[in-house]
This record gives C-alpha cells, structure tokens and sequence, in this order.
C-alpha cells in the first residue's frame, strides 16, 4: 500500500535536494500529484494477480493461444525511471482458458510496481502456470528501459528481450519454436 503522506514528504525534500523551492507557484501541488502518481504506478502491489484468473472458460482443445503487444509502463528498481514496452504471452490450457482481457490485467499487476523486467517476465509465466493451471507458458518481453536512454549509458533505442519458459515450453523446444513462429519472429 502506497503511503501518500510518506510519498508528499519525500518529494519535498527531493525537490530541496535539488535546489529547487517546493513552495514557488509551479510546484506547490507537485509533491501532492507525484504522491498520486505513485499511487497508481506502484498499485500492481496492492492486487492479487490470482483474482483476474479465477474466472476460466472451458475448451475441448489444448492448442496454444498467443496474446501479443500487450503494452506495458512499469518503473526499474535500480532508478525509478520507466521501463516500457510490449508483452506477448503463449499458453497450452489444461482444459480451461482465461478471458483474453485477464492476461493484460495479469500483465499490469506485475509492471505497476518497482521492477526487474526479467522478474516481470518470470511473475506472469509463473501465475499462469499456478493460477491459471496451464500446461505451458511463455512470455516474451521486449522493452526499452530509460535508464539506459536518457542518462547513464545513454543509448537510444537499445531494447532489452527476455522470455521466461514454464512446463510443457521448457520441455518441447518444438512448442517454443512454434510461438515464435506464431508471432512472425
Ligand atoms: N538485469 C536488469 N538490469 C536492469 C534493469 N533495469 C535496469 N537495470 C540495470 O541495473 C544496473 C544498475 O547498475 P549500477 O551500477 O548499480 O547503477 P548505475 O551506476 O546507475 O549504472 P549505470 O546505469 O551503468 O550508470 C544498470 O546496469 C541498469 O542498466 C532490469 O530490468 N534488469
Ligand atoms: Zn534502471
């Protein structure tokens, strides 16, 4: 649970440690919208992923289904600037399949908070296998991460992928080609 009270005195403090004047004109609502913002960047922590997957659909079929350019803003851990980019998540059902706009909602439970993107990558395949109860899954996670972009190293348009593989995709190469495949990669 974001502590707004918390989150107001920090960023006043933050904008004296800069040099600037938390009380001109410009800034005087600063602290109190940036203690929003955070509200809603860092609210993924307050939800259970495992709520937007309990509501499944039976299938007769186990064939994969593909869900791609989920878009997503989540924040690195090490800088708190964004990191952003697209999702595409491929699950085998175990004879249930979730509502297609469960998967994006699974995907913002997990960027809106403090994050690595391999660990992002790794939370989503992981709830679908325990919560959806998938025979396999994958995600794949290609993102631009600012940090990298508009300070330190500096390096537009460098992208980060990760792909996390679960069950029946750790074990059958064939499955994870197919994806790709899928996906026109
Ligand atoms: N593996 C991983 N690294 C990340 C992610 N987001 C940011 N980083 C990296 O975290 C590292 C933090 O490195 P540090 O040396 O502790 O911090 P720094 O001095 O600010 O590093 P520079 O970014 O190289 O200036 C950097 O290499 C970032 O590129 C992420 O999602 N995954
Ligand atoms: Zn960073």
């Amino acid at each position: 649970m974001v502590d707004q009270e918390k989150v107001r005195q920090a960023i006043s403090l933050l904008l004296e440690g800069i040099g600037e004047d938390p009380m001109r004109e410009g800034l005087i609502e600063t602290p109190d919208r940036v203690a929003r913002m955070y509200a809603e960047l860092a609210g993924g922590m307050d939800q259970d992923p495992a709520t937007h997957l309990a509501k499944t659909f039976a299938v007769e079929a186990d064939d994969m289904v593909i869900e791609r350019d989920i878009t997503f803003y989540s924040l690195c851990e090490h800088h708190l600037l964004p990191f952003y980019g697209k999702v595409a998540i491929g699950y085998i059902p175990d004879g249930r399949v979730a509502g297609l706009s469960k998967l994006a909602r699974t995907v913002e439970v997990f960027a809106r908070r403090l994050q690595l993107q391999e660990r992002l990558c790794a939370q989503i395949a992981d709830v679908l296998m325990e919560d959806l109860g998938c025979r396999g899954a994958i995600v794949l996670i290609e993102a631009e991460h600012m940090c990298m972009t508009m300070r330190g190293v500096q390096k537009p348009g460098t992208s980060t992928v990760t792909c996390a593989r679960r069950g029946a995709f750790a074990e059958d190469p064939s499955l994870e080609e197919r994806f790709f495949r899928m996906l026109g990669r």
